[in-house]
């Protein structure tokens, strides 16, 4: 017997960990706690915050200080001390800034790789029904710009809010302090462009919404044609997708423009404000000190306070945009976290196929059973398969045929829980498959899909993709079944050798029997080969016929062929109909017996292998 078919397969890395979760529908709306949001960020946070605050205090004392060195100077008194003060209170200010800016950026960091790397495991852990609905270039994009600007929302927006929000009410009770008259004459001046201010921020959230959207939809439209680039070449349709993309580029730059609009009109609603009451304050101010009614100090201080009070203001407005857009990007991120996962349970370890523990093959007498199965798709109404029956013994070849649209790749889907039967169940060795640990399932079935797809890196990384710590007698082995030994010995490195996108670098049918190779690594004990003989020459195909034989002895090998020459040895085919099992048999018993299995068979040009 082969080593391939009896190594225990080995556990995917990394599958124990839970399935995080993401907080971020917390930062605000019913029930919003957004400092539990924030999760283990709270600490860096907090302290970047707090010394953000401590550099705000440093600020707003500086006015106090310089009011009360002008003060000194009048009164002809030494003025080293005010002076000494003043430059440690400059240097604070400048040590605490910098340390501020470093804490914040680096939990912003922290943050955007939490965001980023949780959500990747979602992705990978969401069910495939919920995970298809999704268009991948949207999801790029959530995951690469909007994880850059939630970054900014929760770190430098919220901090600056908070710090220059601190700036600003201690900035009017300092003036408060100073004088009542002429802080009422700046806010006055103030609250009216304040109000525009609020409103344009409001603005800015919802163009940026429209933004964001137009920006995933443009990655989606880049990555639906550079993923078929030789059909848009073969088609000479690389004009016309060119300026289709061009067309969902200018929708993003309309959105775009709107924004910066918007945004651009913040700074100057706000300077216009300030000005006028600097304005103000110096009229009224000079008007008040030549009645005595404020002292030059005083009015020194106010204006200075007035002044400090521009540039905090100014951020605290640009940064409740600036939050207001990176809500938008947070509320798109929590949408796709919301993703459905599989169950918990997926993250379970196969239970009796640990490494090291032989298996014992009378436990699986009773192979894989479709009992009454009944499927749609979801959200579909169409009835894919109806009330469909059959057993897959242990070992041996079980063919699954039909037409076109019948329904045989959609069995394959079912047995590996890519989606869940609507009626019926399918049971292995009498466990109903939906009870079973998803790991675990997926262990012991080995699944060669239409595509069989492969991933840019080396020959031997995909081979032991399911496997990996396979050793090179294992590799070695299935190699030789696959029929794959003298091409990868051709190749430069040999199974070192760097494969591009999706195998590129081997032919059709080298791919496809890496393929097989990588999944018969895996050791199943339920071998899917969904349409796997369609690329390979007649003498691989009768290389790789004899291999599934051999292979069969010990495992169950399930194969949709077309061609019914890949089958006629099957120790029972399955011919589906519509979604229905029209007939079960062995080759000569379908010939006798099914106008549709010898409709297939004679469509072939197989009724020479019938007879
Ligand atoms: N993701 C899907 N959503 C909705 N309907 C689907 C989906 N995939 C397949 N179908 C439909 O289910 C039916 C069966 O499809 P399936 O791919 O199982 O057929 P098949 O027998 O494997 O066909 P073929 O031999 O052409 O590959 C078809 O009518 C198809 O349109």
């Amino acid at each position: 017997m082969s080593p391939v078919g009896t190594r225990p397969p080995t556990r995917p890395r990394a599958v124990h960990r839970a399935v995080p979760q993401l907080h971020l529908h917390l930062l605000w709306g019913k029930g919003a706690k957004p400092w539990r949001a924030l999760g283990r960020h709270r600490g860096l946070i907090g302290l970047g915050i707090l010394l953000g605050l401590l550099g705000a205090a440093a600020s707003l004392a500086q006015p106090a200080v310089i009011g009360a060195l002008v003060a000194t100077v009048e009164q002809r008194q030494p003025v080293t001390e005010p002076i000494l003060i003043a430059a440690v209170l400059f240097l604070a200010d400048a040590v605490l800034g910098a340390l501020h800016s470093y804490v914040i950026g680096l939990a912003g960091e922290n943050i955007v790789y939490d965001i980023r790397s949780n959500l990747a495991s979602r992705l990978l852990r969401s069910r495939f029904r919920a995970y298809s609905g999704w268009k991948q270039g949207d999801v790029f994009a959530r995951m690469v710009s909007d994880t850059l600007l939630a970054r900014t929302t929760m770190t430098h927006a919220i901090d600056s809010i908070i710090q220059n929000g601190f700036l600003v009410v201690g900035g009017i009770a300092l003036m408060a302090w100073v004088d009542e008259v002429l802080l009422l004459a700046t806010l006055g001046c103030l609250g009216v462009t304040s109000v525009i201010s609020l409103w344009l921020a409001r603005g800015v959230r919802k163009v940026s919404i429209t933004n964001q959207t137009d920006t995933g939809n443009f990655g989606s439209a880049l990555m639906r044609v550079l993923g078929a680039m030789p059909t848009v070449k073969a088609s000479r349709a690389e004009t016309r997708e060119a300026e289709g993309i061009a067309d969902i580029a200018k929708q993003a730059r309309k959105s775009g423009i709107k924004v910066t609009v918007l945004s651009s009109l913040l700074d100057p609603t706000m300077s216009i404000g300030t000005q006028l009451a600097l304005t103000v304050v110096i009229a009224l101010g000079a008007a008040r000190s030549a009645t005595g009614q404020m002292s030059a100090a005083d009015l020194t201080a106010f204006i200075l306070y007035l002044f400090y009070l521009v540039a905090p203001l100014l951020t605290l407005f640009t940064s409740i945009a600036q939050f207001q857009v990176g809500r938008a990007s947070i509320d798109r991120l929590a949408e796709l976290g919301r993703i459905e996962v599989e169950g918990d349970r997926a993250t379970e370890p196969p239970a009796e196929r640990r490494r090291g523990t032989r298996v014992s093959r009378g436990a699986y007498d009773s192979g894989l059973v479709f009992d009454k199965v009944t499927f749609a798709y979801p959200g579909t109404e169409k009835v894919v398969l109806d009330d469909v029956s059959f057993k897959v013994p242990a070992t041996g070849l079980t063919a699954v045929v039909g037409p076109s649209g019948a329904g045989k790749s959609t069995v394959f889907q079912l047995i590996e829980r890519l989606f869940d039967p609507v009626s019926g169940a399918i049971r292995i060795d009498g466990t109903n498959i939906t009870d079973m640990p998803l790991n675990q399932l997926r262990s012991v079935v080995g699944y060669v899909d239409q595509d069989h797809t492969l991933l840019r890196g080396t020959v031997r990384e995909n081979l032991t993709y399911s496997a990996p710590d396979a050793g090179d007698k294992d590799i070695a082995e299935a190699l030789r079944m696959a029929n794959l030994t003298e091409v990868i010995a051709a190749l430069p490195h040999g199974l070192d050798t760097e494969l591009g996108d999706r195998g590129a670098g081997l032919s059709g049918g080298q791919r496809q029997r890496l393929a097989i190779a990588r999944t018969l690594l895996q050791a199943p004990r339920f071998l899917l080969l969904d349409e796997a003989t369609a690329n390979l020459d007649s003498e691989s195909e009768n290389a790789l016929r004899d291999s599934i034989t051999m292979i069969s002895d010990f495992c169950a090998v399930i194969a949709i062929a077309h061609r019914l020459s890949t089958v006629t040895e099957a120790r029972r085919i399955v011919v589906l109909d519509r979604g229905e099992v029209h007939a079960i048999g062995t080759h000569d018993e379908l010939h006798r017996h099914s106008d549709l299995y010898r409709r297939l068979a004679r469509l072939q040009s197989l009724s020479d292998v019938a007879s």
